[in-house]
């Protein structure tokens, strides 16, 4: 086994499998040049095939996808039959799980999740991108309970930005827009706003507003947007639910109005925030003085060299030190990152 990850065995520690699917398996491991923890994400290129692409699409949306409501990407690695794409580590595993062993949230409960998850949807809409498979599996929980959003595998950014014209039928259909379950054109960030209603929905009660075995009883449903109200849903709720379960694209509530909408402030009195805390455009000081000093090159030639951005263990250690002292943990490197000269056998 160990040769099939030797690309990635030089800087990182590999642990327990905590999820697999299709063609990609998702391990804990450690980054031992920081002896931070991070999820690797486990790609085959042959058994992907067609859905190569989608692994592209994801790699290149998540290098621009810089917020603290969004999983992180620190590190891809490319060989000729894998691909590894380190990622944040969240070990609260999946909002998914988490409703179902409460049964269902409470309000304020679903107000704190809900209110991260328009933070980050804002953020991608206004750089123009759509997620197109907002659902509980795709958002984790990471250690300080706050919501970090996976799989960008089928996220869009149209040529005509967010408002560019979709047609690829696509996300899992319970959580899929009237419009995109009827085959129409659409435009992605109104159909992630109608996910997102769906999601409220699951927070609230539990179970999916729109739900049956049979796709095609499942679609009529959708496109007749008729669901259950149970009696614990408070007027308020109703109200966000009918402005974001709303058949016509056009009448829906837009994620610009959802951030100030009164259900969402109710408590915190404010709008919800929709800027990145992460300014990539300032290199952390103490980071850079750490490898500089630990890889034995000059300031000035690690900050060019760490701007460069190119995923590689470079970007990932500055990402892993810089979240060592986020986290009050010390800036220090363990070990360095330049690959050791494969000793080459005296011939
Ligand atoms: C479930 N769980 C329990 C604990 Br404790 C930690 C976790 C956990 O998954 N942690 C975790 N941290 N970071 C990640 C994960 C999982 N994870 C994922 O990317 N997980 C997704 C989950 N998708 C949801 C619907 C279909 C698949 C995945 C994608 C491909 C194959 C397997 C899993 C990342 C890398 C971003």
């Amino acid at each position: 086994v160990v040769e099939e990850y030797s690309a990635i065995a030089q800087h990182y520690k590999l642990k327990e499998t905590v999820g697999s699917g299709g063609f990609a398996k998702v391990k804990r491991a450690v980054h031992l040049p920081t002896g931070e923890t991070v999820a690797i994400k486990i790609m085959d290129k042959v058994a992907l095939g067609a859905d190569l692409p989608r692994v592209k699409t994801e790699i290149e949306a998540m290098k621009n996808l810089h917020h603290q409501h969004i999983c992180r990407l620190y590190q891809v690695v490319e060989t000729p039959k894998k691909i590894f794409m380190v990622l944040e580590y969240c070990s609260g595993g999946e909002l998914f799980d988490y409703i179902v062993q409460r049964d269902r949230l409470s309000e304020s409960e679903s107000r704190v999740f809900f209110r991260q998850i328009v933070s980050a949807v804002s953020y991608m809409h206004n750089l123009g991108y759509a997620h197109r498979d907002l659902k509980p599996e795709n958002l984790l929980i990471d250690d300080d309970q706050k919501l970090k959003l996976i799989d960008f595998g089928l996220c869009a950014k149209p040529k005509g930005g967010v408002d560019g014209r979709l047609h690829t039928c696509c996300g899992s259909p319970a959580y899929a827009a009237p419009e995109l379950v009827s085959g129409k054109s659409y435009i992605g960030s109104e159909a992630d706003l109608w996910s997102m209603g769906v999601l409220l929905y699951a927070l609230l009660n539990g179970f999916l507003p729109f739900d049956d075995d049979n796709i095609g009883l499942l679609y009529r449903k959708i496109k007749a947007g008729i669901y259950d109200t149970p009696d614990w849903l408070s007027a308020d709720s109703l109200f966000l639910l009918k402005r974001l379960l709303q058949v016509d694209p056009k009448r829906r509530i837009t994620v610009e109005q959802l951030r100030s909408h009164p259900w969402v402030v109710t408590e915190v009195e404010v709008p919800v925030e929709s800027n990145t805390k992460y300014q990539m455009s300032v290199l952390d000081d103490d980071v850079i003085t750490e490898l500089s000093v630990h890889e034995k090159i000059s300031r000035e030639t690690m900050k060019e060299k760490v701007s460069k951005w190119k995923y590689d263990c470079l970007t990932a250690a500055y990402f892993l030190l810089l979240k060592k002292k986020t986290n009050g943990r010390p800036v220090r490197l363990k070990m360095t990152l330049q690959t050791p000269p494969v000793d080459v056998a005296p011939d």
